[in-house]
């Protein structure tokens, strides 16, 4: 008899964990040891993480109806060069998408001016929540982080690793389709930085594509927990070795799904380049050295667009 792909994500628990922990501590030799696997084999996992407390995420998604009831003209207002970056919505191919980014959001004084931006009287309770939520979640992504490369036996790339990125909050809005067909949310894609970590409402859609090619539609284990999942920058970064899920998002009904990221990007100028540790007989160099940036201008071209494997194409051995 096969065995069959069990169609759940694993959950991994890590609350009472700190980056502090590392030394000799069982409880994160046994949560590295599931983070790593996860990451092997679905590219992502469920987390519980109990440092962004059920009542902030309560508070984020009334704030995350407020942003997206505002007029479209004012969401426009906040505009990036960088893709995906501002306010994006109104996509013919996805007509229920739309997402606003906020960059740096882990810098108080970065959410407010973007805040402001949109609200011209302020919206501290905003700001708030938005700076909070990314304050404490890049916690967990550092954490995450740490786990990869300690079980990659890289560790002493850390310091450098985590330099090389910035964060940006994007939140996204799904309208309900107003139907019980399924219909097409967010198209699927690998995301391209390091580590993302989402939460969403009460309204299920997110879809993970297995490695032997089947949808999990992920659902939260219990409120308040998050979906983490690595790109392409650490796909490449570890030669391969971790896997970067092609996912999307699937709506039916008329509720409205909210959801909220946390993106840790490899900064513009940064060559993200295998380390040597990585290179070896079996697993030969996949990808050469290359700049975040750089490729995302690629991957939004009209080629790259349709391109699956967009970094294989750019940068590909
Ligand atoms: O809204 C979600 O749950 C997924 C969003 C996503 O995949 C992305 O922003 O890259
Ligand atoms: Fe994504």
């Amino acid at each position: 008899m096969g065995t069959q792909t069990p169609l759940k994500l694993p959950t991994i628990d890590f609350n009472d964990l700190n980056m502090d922990d590392s030394n000799n501590n069982c409880k994160w030799e046994e949560v590295k040891s599931k983070v790593y696997n996860a990451l092997i084999e679905y590219g992502c996992f469920e987390a519980i993480f109990d440092k962004v407390p059920l009542e902030l995420c309560k508070e984020l998604f009334p704030s995350l109806e407020e942003l997206f009831d505002l007029p479209i003209e004012t969401k426009k207002l906040n505009a990036s060069k960088k893709p995906y970056h501002g306010y994006v919505g109104q996509f013919p191919m996805v007509p229920l998408y739309e997402s606003m980014g906020i960059d740096d959001a882990n810098v108080l004084e970065k959410v407010e001016a973007m805040t402001n931006i949109l609200w011209p009287n302020g919206n501290p309770n905003f700001s708030k929540t938005i700076h909070c939520f990314s304050e404490k979640l890049s916690e967990l992504d550092k954490i995450i982080r740490k786990m990869v490369l300690e079980s990659l036996g890289v560790e002493k790339y850390l310091e450098e690793h985590m330099n090389s990125t910035n964060y940006l909050v994007r939140v996204m809005k799904y309208k309900g389709p107003q139907t019980s067909e399924t219909k097409l949310g967010l198209s699927s894609h690998t995301d391209k930085n390091v580590v993302t970590i989402l939460c969403q409402n009460q309204v299920d859609g997110l879809e993970i594509l297995t490695k032997d090619g089947k949808w999990i539609s992920f659902k939260p284990s219990q409120p308040g927990t998050f979906i983490a999942m690595i790109g392409d920058a650490l796909h490449s970064w570890s030669n391969g070795r971790l896997h970067s899920a092609f996912h999307r998002v699937m709506m039916s009904g008329n509720e409205a799904r909210y959801s909220a990221g946390l993106f840790s990007i490899p900064k513009g100028g940064y060559l993200i380049k295998a380390p040597q540790e990585m290179v070896d007989d079996d697993h030969p160099l996949l990808f050469k050295p290359y700049d975040h940036v750089d490729f995302l201008n690629y991957y939004y071209s009209p080629q790259g667009q349709t391109d699956q494997f967009a970094l294989r194409t750019y940068c590909g051995v």
